[in-house]
C-alpha cells in the first residue's frame, strides 16, 4: 500500500475562504458543529440510499449514526459517522476545492466590503460547510473510508494553504472529522467545545431534527463518589415536517431550514402542507430572506428534497418546483412512492405533477397572504426574488394570473414605492382605459424619454420595467382585470384625444392647418430617412422634445429586437415611425428652411441629426455613432 504523505495546495478560492475562516469573521462559532453534523447526516442519507438501490454494496448499514467524541486533555472534538465516506480523489476534489457556483462573486464582494458585519452576512449567505471547522480549530484531521472500498484516506490541514493526504489501511467505514481546538476565549465567542454541556446545548439548538441518532459518551454520577460512562442520544430525531405546526417552535423550523439550505440566516416564511386521502404527503417549505449568490447561475441547485416515508431519496428535486420558484427550500415526504423511484419516472409521474401543482399554488398564496398581513416582508421577498418569479408569467400559464397578482413594479407614481397591478388599476385616472408601461435599461432613461411626455401631461401613471425578463412577459400578457397593457412607445397610445368642446374644435382646426403646412417637409423626410424609418408624421404626444420614434402594435419592440440579435437571430431590421413635435423650434425651423432651400445638402444632415436625437433620447443606440458625433461637432462649431 502506498503510505506516502502527499502535500497539496488548496485551490486559490478555497485558500481565500479558509483564510476568512481562520481569522474568523463570523461571530457565532458554535455553528461549526451544526455544519459537521449536517455533512455527517447527508453522508448517512447517501449510504442508506446507495444500499437501497444496490443491495450488494458491501457496506454495514445496521447501526447508522453520528458519534461525538470529546477529549478534554487533548482538546479535540471528533464528529464521526458511519455513512458513505469518501475516496481519496473525492477528498482531494471535494475538500481541497470549492466548486460552489458564486464563489468568485462572493470573494469579490467580500474584498469590496470593508465592513465586518456585511462580510459576516455575506459569508453566512454563502455557507462554508466543512471549512467552518477552522473557526474553532488550528488543525483539522479527517479520516474517511468510502463504503465498499478497502482502504481509507487521512487528510489534515492547519488551514494555512496546504493540506496532506495519505492512504491508511485500517479506517472504519464513514468519516471522522477531528477538530484540534483553539484555546477557549469566551470574549471571542470561542467556547470549550469539549464540554458535554456545551455540546448538548449546540446539538439541541441546531440539530435536534437530524433523523440519525447523534450519540455521545458521557460520565454520569454513579453511587457515592464514582462515575460511569453512558451513551446518550442527544437529539430527538423527530421529522419536523411530520409534527403538527402548533407544536413546533419557530426556532426549530429555522434551524431545520439552515440545515437544509446551508443559509445561516433565518427564513422569511415557513410554509407547511399536508395532503391526506388516496395520495398522502407532507411538505415543509421555506422562503429564504435573501437571494443566494447563485440565483441566476445555470447550475444553481434547487432546494426541494424528496423523502419517501421518512427516507431521504434525493436533493434538488426539480420535478416538484418550477424553475421560477427555484429559491424555495424544503422537504416533501410522500407516503406512496417507491423508494427506488428514479428521476425519469418522477418526470412522468402524475402524482408528482399533482403535488407540484398544489405546492406552487401554496407558495404563491403564501406570498399573496404576506402582501396584506406583512407588507414589509412581502417587499423584502419581492426585492430579492421578484426578478425570478416574473419568469413564471411566461413559463407557467396556469398560474399567470396568480403571479401577476403577487408582482409589483416600479412606476412613475412614486420613486420608492412599487405598485401592484391591482393598485394601479384602482388609481387609474378618469378616462384612462389602459395600463401603460415602458421597458428599458434604467428608471431615469425611461422617465426622461420623450415617449413619456404625453403621460406626464395627462398625469397618467406608467410602469417602469427595467428587468430583462420584463421585455418578455409583457409580450405574453394581454390584459389585467379587463385593462389592456400598452407600451408607451407605440404609435397608437390609446390616449383619449382632447376633442371635446370649444377647445377641442380649436385644436382640430389647428392640427388640420399644421398637417397641410408640414406636408412637403414630411414627404421629403420620408425620402431622406427611408433606410431608417417607415413613416414620418406629426405627433400630438410631445411637449418638449422635437421628435420620437414609435412602433406599430404588431412590430417587434426594439428591446426584443436587440435581445434576439444578441442571441444571434438575425432578421430584417424593424423600422419604426418618426413622430415630430410641430411646436418645437427645431421642427418649425426645419420646415421653414426646407421651404426656402430644399436642395441645401446641410438639410439632409439636419434630418439625420433629428432622427439620431430621437434614438438617443429613448436610450437607444445609433447605427453610426462616429458620423453622428462628427455632424454634431460641425454644427456646434458653427454656432461659436
Ligand atoms: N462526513 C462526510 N462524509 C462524506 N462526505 C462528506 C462529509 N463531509 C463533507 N463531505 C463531502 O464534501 C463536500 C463538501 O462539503 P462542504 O461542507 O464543504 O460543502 P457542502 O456540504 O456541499 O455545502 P455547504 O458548503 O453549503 O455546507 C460535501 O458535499 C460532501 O460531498
Amino acid at each position: 500500500m502506498d503510505t506516502r504523505v502527499e502535500t497539496h495546495e488548496f485551490q486559490a478560492e478555497a485558500r481565500q475562504l479558509l483564510r476568512l475562516m481562520v481569522h474568523s469573521i463570523y461571530s457565532n462559532k458554535d455553528v461549526f458543529l451544526r455544519e459537521l453534523i449536517s455533512n455527517a447526516s447527508d453522508a448517512l442519507d447517501k449510504l442508506r440510499l446507495a444500499h437501497l438501490t444496490d443491495s450488494d454494496l458491501p457496506a454495514d448499514v445496521s447501526d447508522l449514526h453520528i458519534a461525538l467524541e470529546a477529549d478534554r486533555e487533548r482538546r479535540t472534538l471528533t464528529v464521526r459517522d458511519n455513512g458513505i465516506g469518501m475516496t481519496r480523489d473525492e477528498v482531494v476534489g471535494l475538500i481541497g476545492t470549492v466548486a460552489k457556483s458564486g464563489t468568485a462573486e462572493l470573494l469579490r464582494q467580500l474584498e469590496e466590503s470593508k465592513d465586518a458585519a456585511a462580510s459576516q452576512d455575506l459569508i453566512g449567505r454563502f455557507g462554508v460547510g466543512f471549512y467552518s471547522a477552522f473557526m474553532v480549530a488550528d488543525r483539522v484531521t479527517l479520516l474517511t473510508r468510502r463504503a465498499g472500498e478497502e482502504s481509507g484516506t487521512r487528510w489534515e490541514s492547519d488551514g494555512d494553504g496546504t493540506y496532506t493526504v495519505e492512504q491508511v489501511g485500517d479506517a472504519p467505514q464513514g468519516t471522522a472529522v477531528t477538530v484540534h481546538l483553539k484555546p477557549a476565549d469566551a470574549e471571542d465567542h470561542l467556547f470549550d467545545y469539549t464540554d458535554p454541556w456545551k455540546i448538548r446545548e449546540i446539538v439541541k439548538r441546531y440539530s435536534d431534527f437530524i433523523s440519525w441518532p447523534i450519540r455521545m459518551e458521557a460520565e454520569r454520577p454513579d453511587g457515592e463518589s464514582g462515575t460511569r460512562s453512558e451513551t446518550e442520544t442527544l437529539n430527538s430525531m423527530k421529522a419536523l415536517w411530520a409534527r403538527p405546526r402548533s407544536e413546533v417552535k419557530d426556532e426549530e423550523y429555522h434551524e431545520f431550514y439552515k440545515h437544509l439550505s446551508h443559509d445561516w440566516q433565518d427564513p422569511l416564511e415557513t410554509v407547511s402542507l399536508r395532503a391526506e386521502g388516496s395520495f398522502e404527503y407532507e411538505a415543509l417549505l421555506f422562503l429564504p430572506a435573501r437571494a443566494p449568490l447563485d440565483l441566476f447561475s445555470r447550475d444553481a441547485v434547487s432546494g426541494v428534497q424528496l423523502y419517501v416515508k421518512r427516507v431521504f431519496i434525493m436533493d434538488d428535486c426539480r420535478e416538484l418546483m418550477p424553475e421560477y420558484l427555484r429559491f424555495v427550500k424544503g422537504v416533501v415526504d410522500a407516503a406512496d412512492l417507491s423508494l427506488n423511484i428514479s428521476r425519469e419516472i418522477l418526470q412522468q409521474d402524475r402524482q408528482i405533477q399533482l403535488m407540484r401543482r398544489r405546492l406552487v399554488k401554496k407558495v404563491l398564496s403564501t406570498v399573496k397572504g404576506l402582501m396584506t398581513s406583512d407588507p414589509e416582508r412581502y417587499r423584502t421577498f419581492w426585492d430579492q426574488f421578484g426578478r425570478v418569479v416574473k419568469e413564471g408569467i411566461i413559463t407557467d400559464p396556469d398560474n399567470q394570473r396568480a403571479v401577476l397578482d403577487i408582482a409589483s413594479f416600479a412606476s412613475t407614481h412614486d420613486a420608492d414605492e412599487p405598485v401592484t397591478l391591482r393598485a394601479y388599476v384602482e388609481r387609474m385616472k378618469d378616462g384612462q382605459e389602459d395600463i401603460y408601461y415602458s421597458t428599458g435599461q434604467s428608471r431615469s432613461v425611461l422617465e426622461n424619454s420623450p415617449h413619456m411626455e404625453a403621460f406626464h401631461a395627462k398625469g397618467y401613471e406608467v410602469l417602469l420595467l427595467t428587468d430583462p425578463v420584463d421585455e418578455m412577459w409583457v409580450e405574453s400578457v394581454r390584459e389585467y382585470d379587463g385593462k389592456r397593457l400598452r407600451p408607451v412607445n407605440q404609435g397608437d397610445t390609446g390616449l383619449p384625444a382632447e376633442d371635446d368642446g370649444e377647445d377641442g374644435e380649436k385644436a382640430r382646426t389647428e392640427r388640420d392647418r399644421q398637417e397641410s403646412d408640414f406636408t412637403p417637409l414630411l414627404s421629403w423626410l420620408r425620402e431622406q430617412l427611408a433606410d431608417e424609418v417607415k413613416d414620418v408624421r406629426l405627433s400630438s404626444r410631445l411637449t418638449s422634445s422635437p421628435a420620437c420614434l414609435v412602433g406599430d402594435a404588431q412590430d417587434l419592440p426594439p428591446s426584443l429586437e436587440r435581445m434576439y440579435r444578441a442571441m444571434g437571430q438575425e432578421g430584417p431590421p424593424v423600422k419604426r415611425i418618426l413622430e415630430l413635435n410641430p411646436g418645437h423650434d427645431l421642427v418649425t425651423g426645419l420646415r421653414r428652411a426646407h421651404a426656402e432651400r430644399a436642395g441645401d445638402p446641410a438639410l439632409r444632415e439636419t434630418a439625420e441629426l433629428l432622427h439620431g436625437t430621437a434614438l438617443l433620447a429613448e436610450g437607444g443606440g445609433l447605427n453610426d455613432p462616429a458620423r453622428f458625433a462628427r455632424l454634431l461637432a460641425d454644427r456646434l462649431a458653427r454656432t461659436l
